[in-house]
């Protein structure tokens, strides 16, 4: 059979030898970042290139570790002239001693550290998100000036011109990685050869299918279906592009669990030091009353918002003091801002009457010939090897203290009625009840919102605002940066979108000759999928406000008829996914004009996009827009490390506002959680029996099933297509147009099963999905909690199984503080194991192979499965025979190269 890789075909196009040479290179000495071995890029933002500094990062550290640490060492950097360089390495070595266990000079666990970290510094990330609050709804920290109440954090960038320079000057840099090679630089100094060569190698594969002009190869990749990177996961996608190096993407972010425990483990100690030394009892309390806190603290919380919080809460109490004269102080601004605009200012814009644009791709391309990758979701992907060292390192630390927590936990948990062992049956879905909990007291008539605005929330069937809309619109209203988490399915899109819509209102209307009208508002979203929801969602709250236009930019879709669109429907509200609207900077005429008008900035699912595999083109972004500008991040997982992060987007005085209560789950109560361990040749029987059974006890089901990779996908899905369930599958390798078809189906259908890929992990809102089956490892503790997240939304009840296989198993112990129990699998009978081995027999065996393919690369890029190539051989051939193959399939041997496993016994290569 024949398996063609895209690999293959891309290095041919476009790396040319000398490329391939430095990659080869960099996998060898195992210096690859997972980014520095790309082809450079031309920088193009023109903002960002006149203000190029004449920083150079120092020499030996960009191959040693992420691109990440450049801000840092400018610290380091005599030519900065922050600071003589004397003093700028200890002020590095207490604000940053993580960066320093990158670096193998400190460890985390050096706890004399902490407090003169504390001391120098307030920053966020210093304490877990909430911290401050033992008990508050709504935990904001405002991040004041120096010598302010809290103290000051400190930007690791002093201000936005830096960032802004910084930027430019890391594109720079990196592409300056390997100047000594003038090949190199020449093929990636920016000469485009038909706009593509300036591009990264995993982007030129997708802008090959983009692009009008690269049918050809867009087909080349539909034709091998065994395309290499089938791989949806950010995480891992990485390495199913074939690299060698074995620090897994997906542990970059369990390590980043890891090192949100680890920290929080060390910062612990701060956390003492803040708390008067109670941390390990307040800890305690909030665990072992979980059930009862959550009670209390809902109506107590939205009072302490309100300024009734407890005075004996140390830290919190100054937060919360800031809540108090924010809605009383908002109060009063709306009034006056009502009758400013009442006075007629307002809301009298006569702007330009611009159709308002929510029609995506399936009208205006044909996408039929555009089936490709997630250009986005590909782009999410990441290497952050640096962390496994960090993960060791705390792994000690976090052990003593986890034992003691899940104590309390599984107390907890016994206290609410949840055993250590379910019946995957007992929890069948018995009625689809409601949990209110979500909803503020407040009504969206209490806030400063145009009329026309509510009459469109009205219009929506929103009445109360949601609790992450009580906590952040008074502060968004005001001006001010936030960054905000909330459970999945809580309306935090709403939340951003809200007040947003209401800075264009107050802005000069466009002049209908204007040439380049300005984008006001500009929301990131990682995915189509989300990009398309989120202007749905904009368009609803819209419905009275006509002159208002949204449009969107995504990958899939040709960036000509997107071009086209804009022309002649300018819009002020526009959604994109970073990749397309970066192609837009630099493709599309007059585009980085109107950027320059933006208002407000949106980082929705902001973790994921200032993960490493987005940040790049992030911080472009961010360098595109104005620095005089409103930024909000929201996300469901705000990380420790996000936290440190966020401040190449926000301002040093944003607020962080988190709705999860401090010791509460970051995941729904209402949605029953249970892990199955089954050895994979029992996987897919038993989830075609988990599936049979839970159709049979709800007539209304709705399913998600999650898989590793999209060609992953693809079997799981014609294996239950074959088994006669009503089932559609959904994954990057498919047509944008399919995409959104699939999506709306499933968004309105009951009695469907959808199996999909990482592309519906995040933020869509699939309304009453009943269960979330999520078959493998997932790439990351977050990535787990936010497709689980599809279920239990606006209350419901939902249902989640991990289904894992014995050697998947250590996944548990990043998840073991929310409450997921073991099931005792349902028993499988013979008639099902064969009905299942029949219907395999079926599947087309080039899904098979591409699947088999994938799902190396998958485990391949997992540091634990990954590390010991001969015990994942095996692995992957008990997956082949499980799909009912006698012999493994043959893999080309430059993708086994690629994936550093040429010559590894039981591989057949071809
Ligand atoms: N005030 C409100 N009242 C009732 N429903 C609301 C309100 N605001 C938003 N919703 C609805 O809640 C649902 C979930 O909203 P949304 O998708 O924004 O959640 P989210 O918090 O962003 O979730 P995720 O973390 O998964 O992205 C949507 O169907 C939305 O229409």
């Amino acid at each position: 059979m024949a398996c063609t890789t895209d690999f293959r075909n891309l290095d041919e196009g476009f790396g040319g030898k000398t490329y391939k040479r430095k990659r080869q290179e960099s996998e060898a000495h195992g210096t690859d970042d997972g980014k520095s071995w790309k082809q450079p890029r031309k920088h193009r933002l023109s903002a960002a290139k006149n203000n190029r500094l004449s920083y150079r990062q120092p020499v030996g550290t960009g191959s040693a570790m992420p691109i990440k640490l450049l801000p840092h060492l400018r610290f380091l950097n005599p030519s900065m002239n922050l600071q003589p360089t004397v003093r700028t390495i200890p002020t590095f070595c207490r604000i940053f001693p993580f960066k320093l266990q990158y670096l193998g000079l400190t460890r985390i666990n050096q706890q004399p550290q902490i407090p003169s970290v504390r001391k120098l510094s307030t920053r966020p990330f210093r304490t877990r998100p909430g911290s401050q609050s033992s008990s508050s709804d709504f935990n904001r920290t405002r991040e004041r000036g120096r010598g302010g109440e809290v103290r000051a954090s400190k930007s690791l960038i002093e201000d936005e011109a830096e960032l802004s320079d910084w930027v430019s000057d890391l594109g720079s840099k990196r592409n300056n990685k390997y100047d000594d090679d003038s090949d190199f630089k020449s093929a990636g100094s920016g000469e485009r050869r038909g706009g593509r060569e300036r591009e990264s190698f995993p982007m030129k594969r997708r802008r090959e299918n983009d692009s009008d002009g690269s049918r050809g190869r867009g087909r080349m990749n539909r034709n091998s279906a065994n395309s290499f990177s089938t791989n949806d996961n950010p995480r891992f996608n990485r390495r199913s592009d074939g690299e060698s190096r074995d620090d897994g993407g997906d542990f970059s972010r369990r390590k980043s669990g890891g090192i949100e425990r680890g920290n929080g483990n060390s910062f612990r100690g701060n956390s003492n030091s803040f708390r008067g030394g109670n941390s390990y009892s307040s800890r305690g309390n909030s665990y072992s009353s979980r059930g009862g806190n959550s009670n209390s603290s809902r109506g107590g919380n939205v009072s302490s918002f309100r300024g009734n919080g407890n005075p004996s809460r140390g830290n919190s109490n100054s937060f919360r003091g800031n809540s108090n004269p924010s809605r009383g102080g908002n109060s009063n601004s709306f009034r006056e801002k009502r009758n400013e605009r009442n006075d007629g200012e307002g809301f009298k814009k006569e702007g330009m009457q611009l159709r308002r644009e929510a029609k995506f791709s399936e009208d205006d391309s044909d996408d039929s010939d555009v089936e490709d990758e997630d250009e986005d979701e590909e782009r999410g992907k990441t290497m952050n090897g640096f962390e496994d060292l960090l993960i060791e390192e705390v792994s000690d630390v976090d052990d003593d203290d986890d034992d003691d927590d899940s104590t309390l936990r599984t107390n907890a948990r016994k206290s609410i009625g949840l055993d250590k062992e379910d019946d995957v049956k007992s929890v069948k879905r018995s009625s689809p009840g409601n949990d209110n909990s979500y909803l503020s007291e407040r009504r969206f008539e209490e806030c400063a919102i145009s009329p026309l605005s509510l009459k469109g929330i009205k219009g929506a069937g929103y009445e109360r605002m949601t609790k992450v809309q009580e906590a952040t619109l008074p502060v968004i209203l005001k001006g001010k940066d936030v960054l905000a988490k909330a459970k999945t399915g809580t309306g935090k899109t709403v939340a951003f979108l809200l007040p947003s819509i209401e800075v264009v209102i107050k802005s000069p209307p466009v002049g209908r000759d204007q040439k380049r009208p300005p984008i006001l508002v500009l929301v990131m979203c990682p995915t189509r999928e989300l990009a398309n929801q989120a202007a749905t969602e904009a368009n609803t709250l819209l419905k009275y406000h006509p002159s208002i236009g949204v449009q969107v930019v995504i990958g899939g879709t040709r960036l000509t008829l997107e071009q086209k669109r804009m022309q002649t429907n300018p819009c002020q509200i526009l959604v994109a996914t970073p990749g397309r609207l970066k192609d837009h900077i630099e493709n599309t005429a007059g585009f980085a004009t109107r950027l320059m008008g933006v208002k407000v900035l949106v980082l929705d699912e902001a973790d994921h996009l200032l993960d490493m595999g987005f940040r790049k083109d992030i911080e472009k972004i961010i360098a595109a827009v104005p620095k005089q500008r409103q930024t909000l991040l929201f996300s469901a997982t705000v990380s420790e490390e996000v936290r440190q992060i966020c401040h190449i987007a926000l301002k040093r005085d944003h607020e962080f506002i988190s709705t999860v209560e401090e010791g509460s789950e970051e995941t729904h109560s209402q949605v029953r959680q249970m892990h199955l361990v089954a050895p994979l040749d029992k996987q897919f029987p038993l989830l075609y029996t988990l599936l049979k059974e839970h159709i049979a006890d709800n007539p209304d089901y709705k399913v998600l099933v999650f898989c590793t990779t999209a060609m992953v996908t693809r079997l799981v899905s014609d294996l239950l297509g074959e088994l006669k369930l009503n089932v559609r599958e959904i994954h990057s390798r498919k047509p944008q147009s399919y995409r959104t078809r699939v999506s709306d189906e499933f968004r309105k259908s009951k009695g469907l099963i959808l199996v999909t890929s990482d592309v519906s992990a995040r933020g869509v809102d699939y309304p009453d999905v009943t269960l979330v089956i999520q078959v493998g490892l997932p790439a990351e503790r977050e990535q787990y909690i936010h497709r689980l997240g599809r279920t239990g939304r606006k209350g419901k009840e939902g249902q989640g199984i991990l289904l894992l296989a014995p050697w998947e198993e250590f996944f548990l112990s990043t998840i073991k503080d929310l409450p997921i129990t073991k099931a005792s699998a349902p028993s499988v009978d013979p008639d099902t194991q064969k009905k299942v081995e029949r219907a395999l027999s079926h599947v087309e065996m080039k899904n098979k192979e591409a699947a088999y393919q994938a799902w190396l690369g998958y485990y391949n890029s997992n540091k634990k499965i990954g590390k010991d190539k001969c015990k994942l051989v095996e692995l992957a051939n008990e997956f082949s025979r499980c799909m009912g193959l006698d012999t493994p399939p043959a893999i080309p041997k430059l993708v086994l190269g690629k994936m550093g496993l040429r010559n590894v016994p039981g591989l057949r290569a071809k």
